[in-house]
């Protein structure tokens, strides 16, 4: 039986959601070309087209965007739950409490495409209200559900409580659109595993968040962010970067498993987003830290098929955009959710359950010993 450590190369499920061109440093969202998405659409219509594989006309859109208006609140039990978790708690792990909590009281026997659909879309309205509620309580306020047009300026403004300048709330749009598919990934394929138990949708998230919490995943936008708050002058790049690598240490926003020819795609959007901010802000510390490091990682770790990742600018991004550094990860969460109900979907179309084989190497026919006698 073939052994593929990791599952690398290993192909599980045939799809229509994303394309990663390796040879042209392309990524297509159901054919569409992302920096055109980052470029022109907006989170709701990515979001649209990542799951229901079309861009929507105007009034479905609006339709849509209702829905999500509609839905950004969830049960008030959940609130409840928050409210009663130990400040301390990760706000990425709150989230995955959330989410999972959301699930009590519904009743979760149609487990249909169509069903697992639009639960997907209520959870999708309900994490942003979820991770900014949890910072408010957490810093002692209340949770807020202010009026916005977008996901991404209510989220900004539940979770700062102050205004949102249209450069920061579409900056915030970008990383969702960015941040919200990237094909057969650990988080999704987590989903999908789950999922193709017959499983629940809220199971199935839960579990992808569980899955992007780790750094080697979605947990280097919060390290990424820390090593740059470390770094803390551009001159002082190189010394940490040997001294980490020296210490056998891994640099997070570096490497990937897809992307070992060249740079994360992703990164022409990130890299000008963060200078467009940087400059904005009159603040181009951060930026000018990723930059140097983006030069220095490249040449002293390109030989081995390490570039940098999607995760180095968005932790600059996030920084200019005032996220305290471990909502980075739930951040992440909030646009990543689009890609999971799309695959989770896509897959209960033809489910098969997902159950591999291992190879074993242990010891065998070994004679058991009375405990006495141990
Ligand atoms: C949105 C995302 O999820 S993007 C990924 C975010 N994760 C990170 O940024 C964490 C840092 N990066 C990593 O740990 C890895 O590059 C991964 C997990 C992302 C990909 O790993 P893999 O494809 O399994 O690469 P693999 O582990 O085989 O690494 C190959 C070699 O490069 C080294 N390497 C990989 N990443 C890094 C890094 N960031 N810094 C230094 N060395 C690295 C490995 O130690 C290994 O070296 P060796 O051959 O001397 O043992
Ligand atoms: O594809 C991966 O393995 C990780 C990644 O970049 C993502 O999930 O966005």
């Amino acid at each position: 039986m073939a052994y593929f450590p990791g599952l690398e190369g290993v192909v599980v499920k045939e799809t229509e959601i994303c394309h990663i061109d390796l040879e042209n440093s392309k990524i297509y969202y159901r054919g569409y070309d992302l920096e055109e998405l980052a470029e022109r659409s907006t989170f709701e219509e990515t979001a649209y087209l990542l799951l229901y594989g079309k861009l929507p006309t105007r009034g479905g859109l609006e339709q849509f965007k209702a829905v999500l208006r509609g839905n950004r609140a969830p049960p008030q039990h959940v609130t409840a739950v928050l409210q009663h978790l130990p400040k301390s708690a990760e706000p990425i792990d709150v989230l995955r409490t959330g989410v999972s909590a959301m699930a009590h009281g519904e009743d979760l026997r149609d487990r249909s495409p169509e069903a697992e659909l639009a639960r997907g879309v209520r959870i999708m309205a309900a994490m942003p209200y979820i991770v900014a509620a949890w910072h408010r309580i957490r810093t002692g306020q209340q949770p807020l559900s202010p009026d916005a047009d977008s996901h991404a300026e209510y989220f900004l403004k539940a979770l700062r409580g102050s205004d949102v300048s249209p450069l920061e709330a579409r900056a915030m749009d970008v990383m969702l659109i960015i941040y919200a598919e990237h094909s057969m990934n650990n988080s999704a394929f987590t989903a999908v595993t789950v999922a193709s138990t017959l499983s629940d949708m809220y199971a199935a998230v839960t579990a992808a968040i569980a899955s992007l919490k780790g750094p080697l995943h979605g947990g280097a936008n919060v390290d990424a962010a820390l090593m740059i708050e470390e770094i803390g002058d551009e001159g002082n790049v190189e010394k940490w970067v040997d001294a980490a690598l020296a210490a056998g240490r891994r640099i997070p926003g570096f490497g990937h498993r897809l992307y070992k020819r060249g740079p994360d795609p992703r990164l022409r959007v990130l890299r000008r987003l963060a200078k467009e901010l940087a400059y904005a802000k009159g603040d181009t510390k951060y930026y000018a830290i990723a930059q140097r490091l983006e030069e220095y990682v490249t040449a002293k770790l390109a030989a081995k098929g390490i570039y940098p990742n999607t995760d180095l600018y968005a932790a600059v991004i996030f920084k200019y955009l005032g996220l305290p550094v471990d909502i980075n990860l739930p951040t992440f969460a909030i646009s990543r959710v689009a890609g999971w109900v799309a695959h989770v979907v896509e897959y209960r179309r033809k489910n098969r359950l997902i159950r591999p084989t291992e190879k074993y190497t242990g010891p065998i026919g070994l004679k058991y010993v009375p405990i006495e006698e141990r």
